[in-house]
């Protein structure tokens, strides 16, 4: 039977990168979106605004919401300190499935763990199931209609401390404009729009910074 968009990646990645090396399965999936074929990865332009991001904040616990592919979560691990953790959430299955063996090939598996379900359903299970105080950094790209509403859900269960970073994908295209409007205008969080384009192509996205003041 035909395979799977995610598949092909994985396969390019197996071809064009060498195991153990981050920056290469990087190149090797930014090189696959732009020249064979479109996947919403955060791509090498936002991806680097997510890596400056991250290098600034040093960050121990992270959560990321929407693994895909398993591309950002490659590009966040690589630049944690050890003994840092990542908590990756993915919905789809078969997506889940390639990230495990793109993160393994990168060889970052230790420092991530990746959670297979609905960000609804495990938030709430964070503290117990993970023994997760508190997040120093959010990676929100998963659906879009989730952002706000999981936002929320984090402020509500003692997830989020004074200083704790979100970065949110696609917050213009797809776009969240519910999620903008609340982190913009609420008084627990300081934000600013980091301006870019939607991966692998010229239609305008960005990236929105936010911090939780507590
Ligand atoms: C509920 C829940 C959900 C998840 C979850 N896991 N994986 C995802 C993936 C979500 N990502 C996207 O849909 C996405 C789409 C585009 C896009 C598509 C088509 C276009 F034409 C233009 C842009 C671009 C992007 O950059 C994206 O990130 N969600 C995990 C846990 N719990
Ligand atoms: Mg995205």
């Amino acid at each position: 039977t035909k395979s799977t968009r995610p598949q092909r990646l994985l396969k390019a990645v197996q071809k064009h990168s060498t195991r153990g090396d981050p920056q290469s399965v990087i190149s090797a999936i930014d090189h696959f979106c732009r020249h064979r074929e479109w996947a919403m990865n955060v791509g090498d332009e936002k991806g680097s605004i997510l890596d400056s991001v991250v290098s600034e904040l040093n960050p121990e616990k992270v959560l990321e919401l929407g693994t895909y592919c398993g591309y950002s979560t490659v590009r966040i691990a690589r630049l944690l300190p050890p003994g840092a953790r990542l908590i990756t959430l993915e919905f789809n299955a078969d997506y889940a499935a390639i990230a495990r063996q793109v993160i393994a090939w990168a060889g970052l598996e230790d420092k991530v763990q990746l959670v297979e379900g609905a960000s609804g359903d495990w938030i709430p299970r964070m503290k117990e199931h993970f023994g997760i105080e508190t997040f120093d950094f959010v990676f929100l790209d998963h659906w879009k209609d989730r952002y706000l509403p999981d936002t929320k859900l984090m402020e509500d269960c003692g997830l989020l401390r004074k200083g704790t970073v979100l970065l949110a994908d696609n917050v213009i295209c797809p776009g969240v404009p519910d999620y903008l409007e609340y982190v913009r205008n609420s008084l627990s969080y300081k934000s600013c729009y980091f301006k870019s384009h939607l991966e692998y192509t010229k239609a305008e996205d960005g990236l929105e910074k936010s911090v939780f003041l507590g």
